[in-house]
């Protein structure tokens, strides 16, 4: 194992009926600002829930946070905090909400642009934040990473901030969402396991383990959290595995890839496609080009995950990564860039792109603009 340091302060707070715990949860003194995206909570009742628990407070509500959030609203949000000197955030909302209000929390002790933080990739000083979850996907409620896009640039690019105070999780939130934002965060949760488990094997039994138990219950849960999204007990441990997923706990000691996302990134930079969509159909280029490199722990992977232990090597590995691709089809997502109309344009200015920045991606470092082009053509 490689020497880590573990340091996770997010209080997490889950199960029905926790929103009503916010009063305590938040300092009696604080000027509260609460971000939203585009609604959805008006619709099912957390909005509500919300504003009951927090009654009496001094709150400002700012609306608007996108999906993949951009740095223009962001802008807008961080001149209202400053303004009305905001000194604790409360993002209700899924990953969008959460990564955009990290920025917030960074930009209202900042004096340059908010962009600026984002290129550096590292915020400084921070508003605390805490989050209201209701979509689960990206870990961001127990995360220090954010993801934000710049629309006028067609840029999406991640940067780290501070881990929320604390998070509440209540199952109950993900009841309005639809199957596909289901299958997408399904998506996620399961791509976030293999950027940090299919890597070099024999690094940690226990973090494969651990990884091996998230990919087992999000596959064993994926046929019924689409077909009964209301089922509280696997909405559960629905909720829970994208959390586990992207809380620091899996990556202990073990090294990372990342590839598949940065590459996703750039699709949905240029074409708006949800994040979990386009994880499910990078990963599967990935595993095919880089299946040398991996060939250890995708030989693990097929056997535990799938079952796959007959054959050639070869053939195991062309088994798993099938298994793999049927998994995210059961999903009802595309797997194949054609299926989404996206071609070699689009090819071309990833790896134009990748080669502008130098990008050195991936546990090996060598992912850059002509791998990524071989990883896309692999999922044409
Ligand atoms: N911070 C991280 O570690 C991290 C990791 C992976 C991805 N991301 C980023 O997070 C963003 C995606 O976040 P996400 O996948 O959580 O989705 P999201 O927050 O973008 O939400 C998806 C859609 O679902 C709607 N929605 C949310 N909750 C709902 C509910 N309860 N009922 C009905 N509709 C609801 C939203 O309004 C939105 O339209 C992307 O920008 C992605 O790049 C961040």
């Amino acid at each position: 194992m490689n020497n880590f340091i573990y340091h996770n302060p997010t209080e997490l707070v889950f199960g029905k009926g926790q929103i009503a715990r916010l009063a305590k949860l938040i300092p009696a003194d604080k000027r509260i600002m609460i971000t939203f995206g585009g609604g959805s909570v008006k619709r099912n009742g957390v909005y509500e829930q919300v504003i009951r628990a927090l009654e009496g407070r001094e709150v400002v509500e700012f609306w608007g946070i996108e999906a993949n959030p951009s740095v223009e609203t962001l802008r807008r949000a961080i001149a209202l905090g400053k303004e009305r000197r905001v000194d604790f955030l409360l993002a209700v909302g899924g990953g969008s909400v959460i990564d955009g209000t990290k920025l917030i929390a960074a930009g209202l002790l900042y004096e340059g642009d908010a962009w600026e933080i984002v290129l550096k990739g590292k915020a400084g000083k921070t508003v605390p934040l805490a989050t209201v979850l209701t979509m689960s996907a990206t870990g961001s409620e127990m995360n220090n990473g954010a993801v934000i896009s710049r629309y006028e640039t067609k840029e999406k690019y991640a940067f780290y901030g501070d881990y929320p105070v604390f998070s509440i999780l209540d199952p109950e939130t993900l009841y309005s969402l639809p199957v596909r934002q289901i299958a997408c965060g399904l998506s996620d949760t399961f791509v976030h396991v293999l950027e940090q488990y299919m890597t070099t094997p024999g690094q940690s039994r226990l973090m494969d383990r651990w990884a091996e138990g998230i990919l087992h219950t999000v596959i064993e849960i994926a046929p019924r959290a689409l077909a009964e999204p209301r089922d509280y007990a696997v909405m559960s441990e629905y909720m829970l595995a994208a959390t586990l997923a992207l809380n620091d706990m899996i990556r202990m000691g073990v090294t990372q890839d990342w590839a598949t996302h940065m590459i996703g990134h750039e699709l949905t930079a240029l074409h708006g496609l949800t994040h979990g969509a386009t994880l499910a159909i990078v990963i599967n280029g990935t595993l095919r080009v880089l299946r040398e490199q991996k060939r250890g722990k995708l030989l693990q992977y097929g056997e535990r995950i799938w079952g796959v232990t007959e054959g050639t090597e070869e053939e195991r590995i062309d088994r798993t990564i099938e298994a793999t691709e049927r998994f995210f089809r059961s999903l009802g997502l595309s797997t194949r860039l054609s299926e989404e109309g996206i071609g070699a344009e689009t090819i071309a200015e990833i790896e134009r792109r990748f080669d502008a920045l130098g990008a050195k991606y991936g546990e090996a470092g060598n992912v850059d603009g002509a791998t990524a082009r071989r990883i896309l053509e692999a999922c044409l």
